[in-house]
């Protein structure tokens, strides 16, 4: 069964259309990239699976149920790089990931399926993995455009989920980051999770990407 799957889910908004009928089916430890040019629906397709977005049309369900029904199992089970997190000014990147992780781990806590102590290291972990520990102590206002990025990776992928959604992960980076981006993902594809990332990167959907998935542009220039 695939773990999120949309049948022919479209969105129209007075009158236009932002994505046409599209249909994409994920499963455990696959990776489908999103392709299609600027304004194509990319975003939008990636905004409905992550139940952001209430499609006009189409269905979608997660782990087989409806999707818009799922509130609690999208945020257990989804997370999303799609517009970037709000970061706290006042707060280090170090204290921003901690915070962020601990309020996940309280969650996963007070269902007890998860217990608080497994989440310590995930926020530190995703740091490192993404080349940003000399950065810890540093405020969102003291950071570039691409580290500013680099943080947003971090809190994603210290949540641990079955779906990972991502919108464009490689933006703002230079290649050397490209690559850990893809490592990443390769890594989170080889541990069951189920990814879908809209990429306007050749290389990165050429070596992370088992399926292409190409939306169509709803208004052509
Ligand atoms: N809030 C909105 N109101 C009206 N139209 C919108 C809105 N958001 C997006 N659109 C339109 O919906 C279409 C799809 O946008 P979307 O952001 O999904 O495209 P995309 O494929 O992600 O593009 P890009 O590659 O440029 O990021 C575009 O034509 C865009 O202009």
């Amino acid at each position: 069964m695939p773990v999120l799957q949309a049948s022919n889910v479209g969105v129209s908004l007075s009158g236009a259309e932002l994505l046409p009928a599209t249909s994409i089916s994920l499963r455990a430890g696959s990776s489908t990239a999103v392709r299609g040019e600027n304004g194509a629906g990319k975003t939008t397709l990636l905004r409905v699976l992550a139940g952001r977005l209430r499609p006009s049309k189409g269905s979608a369900t997660l782990l087989g149920h409806p999707l818009d029904e799922r509130g609690v199992a999208i945020r257990r089970h989804v997370a999303a790089l799609i517009e970037p997190p709000t970061l706290y000014p006042d707060l280090t990147l170090r204290d921003q990931i901690t915070l962020i992780v601990a309020a996940w781990a309280g969650d996963a806590g007070s269902r007890g399926d998860t217990e608080p102590a497994a989440w310590a290291g995930f926020g530190t972990e995703a740091i490192e993995r993404f080349g940003i520990g000399h950065l810890a102590d540093r405020f969102p206002h003291e950071l570039s455009s691409g580290q500013r990025q680099l943080v947003s990776l971090a809190v994603t992928f210290a949540r641990p989920g079955s779906v990972l959604l991502l919108d464009e992960p490689e933006q703002r980076l230079d290649p050397d980051r490209r690559g850990l981006v893809a490592e990443a993902l390769s890594e989170a594809r080889a541990q069951g999770v189920a990814i879908a990332f809209a990429s306007h990167d050749s290389q990165l959907v050429a070596r992370v990407a088992d399926t292409e998935l190409r939306v169509g542009a709803a208004v052509k220039p």
